[in-house]
């Protein structure tokens, strides 16, 4: 039993082993290889119509004559016996046959509703294929649709209406060993905006990333959506939205229920609990994380995670074109969350990297906001995140004029508005650049400041270009590039493991500049020689388990880090900490 298991044997474990995320794996069915037999526990054994309900347990028409003798099977189910690679399969040939992506979003949510083992099968197997549908850009139109496709709770709903009983809340989900939260509020979502109660399309798309690109187990993962109303009026009016009818409850009210939430979760879950703010508006998001960073272990993965797979994604693309992060110049569209949560990181980045102060390495990094660029003049105006941005120059109104007045050699889009990155723009920056770095961060794809086509074909094929949501390869005169996408699901799920199997208590900076380093250290030159500057998603978790190795390796050095003895081989450890999605056999 993983309770009372000796600590150090978690260091030598076989590699063939599927514990899921490193802790409390009460019942041993993670732990053992696939081989090994397990018991399929419920309450009691499950058997019958109630095993083939579970979806933790079903394994569709899977189950083995012996199985089907020793739980009570016969008859539930046709004589046949399909493999899981034959359901793979055959689910994969269903999917397709679908031509809306949200139809296709549906079909996966029903079959994690129904078999969750054959669900995390098919995302890992089809990583690339599936990403762009069970995540953005489909699960942004999930969202906006949640209330009519809605069918069953797929995570908590903790409303105004559970204010004092937020403890009791937590204690009804069904899961026990917790080991990640993904919370929002709803407020922006991708560059949607307010989605209120819908929002919790986000938490439950994080976390099954979190299982299928970062193994840490599904069990131990609860999506969870705070609904304090919201203020976008065609949600209010829709007769199937799920959420409270009122407008959005600020200030201390809104204040007191994070804290009751906040103060819950360590209550109910311990000191080693993760919890992922995502989607937060930017005037609580900012609050939120530095009033619970030193408290509690949380990160913000749309101003910390979004730093770190940006970063990375600059790392590599100066291996083509040069030069170190000093020696360009930097300007964002969009000073929010992301904006100015990645131009922190980079300058942190210059700091290490040469003897600057943090001071002179922002004044290599511009921000526009929506009033224009965020310049000295505009001090006593701007909110508190934007003002260590606001070098002296004369006011510029819009991104064109910014960019002629500073010449940037990166362009990163953070704005959540599509099509700001127009050709007059991309023409102005490719005429200072021989490559261009053009990032058009913006989710969905709907709200991306270019498209990939556009990217290249205004820079006439020079620009090295990522996207927060993906586009397919562009041919151009009959060369083809493919765009990389530079979206935070590099590094969380590999974050999350890297903090869980650690049993990191807080989480600092310096472990974000960890991901970010071993993430850059996964790009190839036969990457680079494609014109990715990110690794495919295909080979995403032996990335995570680099990336959680990393996290680790720093928390043990911060002394952050409470899993001991520190495994020797962090990289075989996170490998082995890894959930499967195979189907096991039971007794
Ligand atoms: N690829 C990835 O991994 C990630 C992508 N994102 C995406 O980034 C986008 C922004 O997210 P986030 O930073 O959290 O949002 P915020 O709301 O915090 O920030 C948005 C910023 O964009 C500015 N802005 C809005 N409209 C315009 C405009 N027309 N011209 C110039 N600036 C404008 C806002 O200006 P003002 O301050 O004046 O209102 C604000 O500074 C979203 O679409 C999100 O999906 C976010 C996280 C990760
Ligand atoms: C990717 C992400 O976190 C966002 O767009 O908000
Ligand atoms: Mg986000």
């Amino acid at each position: 039993m993983a309770e009372s298991r000796d600590e150090s044997s978690l260091v030598d474990v076989d590699s063939n082993s599927t514990v899921g995320g490193g802790v409390h794996d009460v019942y041993g069915e993670d732990r053992a290889t696939e081989d090994q037999i397990v018991t399929p526990w419920s309450v009691t054994v499950a058997s019958g119509c109630s095993l083939l309900r579970d979806p933790s347990y079903n394994k569709g028409l899977a189950f083995t004559e012996k199985e089907r003798d020793t739980h009570y099977l016969r008859g539930l189910l046709p004589p046949v016996y399909l493999s899981q690679e034959l359901q793979e399969k055959r689910l994969m040939i269903n999917i397709r046959q679908y031509e809306a992506p949200l139809q296709k979003y549906m079909a996966m949510m029903d079959l994690e509703e129904r078999n969750e083992r054959l669900f995390y099968k098919l995302l890992v197997d089809h990583v690339e294929e599936l990403l762009p549908i069970v995540y953005t850009p489909t699960v942004g139109e999930a969202c906006q649709k949640y209330g009519s496709i809605y069918r069953r709770p797929q995570g908590l709903y903790i409303s105004l209406k559970e204010k004092g009983k937020i403890l009791e809340v937590l204690k009804n989900w069904y899961e026990k060993n917790i080991q990640v939260i993904v919370v929002t509020d709803g407020e922006r979502i991708l560059g949607l905006g307010d989605l209120g109660c819908q929002g919790m399309g986000i938490p439950v798309g994080k976390l099954a990333l979190y299982t299928a690109l970062g193994g840490v187990r599904p069990s131990a993962c609860l999506p969870v959506t705070i609904d304090v109303g919201t203020n976008n009026e065609k949600l209010l009016n829709d007769e199937f939205y799920i959420g409270l009818r009122q407008k959005r409850a600020t200030g201390q009210e809104y204040y007191d229920l994070l804290h009751e939430f906040m103060t819950a979760v360590k209550q109910n879950y311990g000191e080693k609990i993760l919890v992922q703010f995502e989607d937060f508006a930017n005037h609580n998001a900012f609050e939120l994380l530095a009033k619970y960073s030193s408290t509690h272990l949380v990160f913000n993965d749309d101003i910390q995670g979004t730093a770190a797979v940006v970063l990375a994604g600059l790392v590599a693309s100066l291996k083509v074109i040069g030069g170190t992060l000093a020696d360009h110049t930097f300007l964002f569209l969009g000073a929010g969350e992301a904006g100015t949560g990645i131009a922190e990181l980079i300058a942190l980045e210059m700091t290490k990297q040469s003897n600057k102060l943090l001071e002179e390495a922002r004044e290599k990094i511009w921000l526009v906001d929506s009033k224009g660029l965020v310049v000295k003049s505009r001090i006593e105006s701007l909110q508190h995140f934007k003002k260590p941005w606001a070098h002296e120059h004369e006011p510029k109104k819009d991104l064109l004029d910014a960019v002629k007045a500073i010449k940037p050699t990166v362009l990163i889009g953070t704005s959540g508005v599509g099509k700001t990155f127009t050709k007059e723009v991309i023409e102005a920056v490719s005429s200072y650049n021989k490559k261009p770095i053009i990032l058009a961060l913006s989710n969905p794809t709907s709200q991306s400041e270019c498209t990939a086509e556009e990217a290249y074909t205004w820079s006439q094929g020079r620009a090295i270009f990522a996207s927060g949501s993906p586009f397919d390869p562009v041919t151009l005169n009959g060369k083809t590039f493919t765009p990389g996408q530079s979206n935070n699901a590099y590094i969380f799920p590999g974050f999350g493991l890297g903090v869980v199997m650690s049993g990191a208590i807080r989480v600092r900076n310096e472990m974000m500049l960890a991901a970010a380093e071993a993430l850059a250290n996964q790009v190839t030159q036969e990457h680079l020689d494609k014109g990715l500057i990110y690794p495919p998603f295909r080979s995403i978790r032996k990335i995570s388990a680099q990336i959680a190795a990393g996290v680790a390796r720093k928390a043990y050095e911060l002394g952050l880090a409470t899993q001991l003895p520190r495994p020797a081989d962090l990289v075989a450890f996170a490998e082995s900490c890894m959930y499967s999605p195979v189907y096991r056999n039971y007794r």
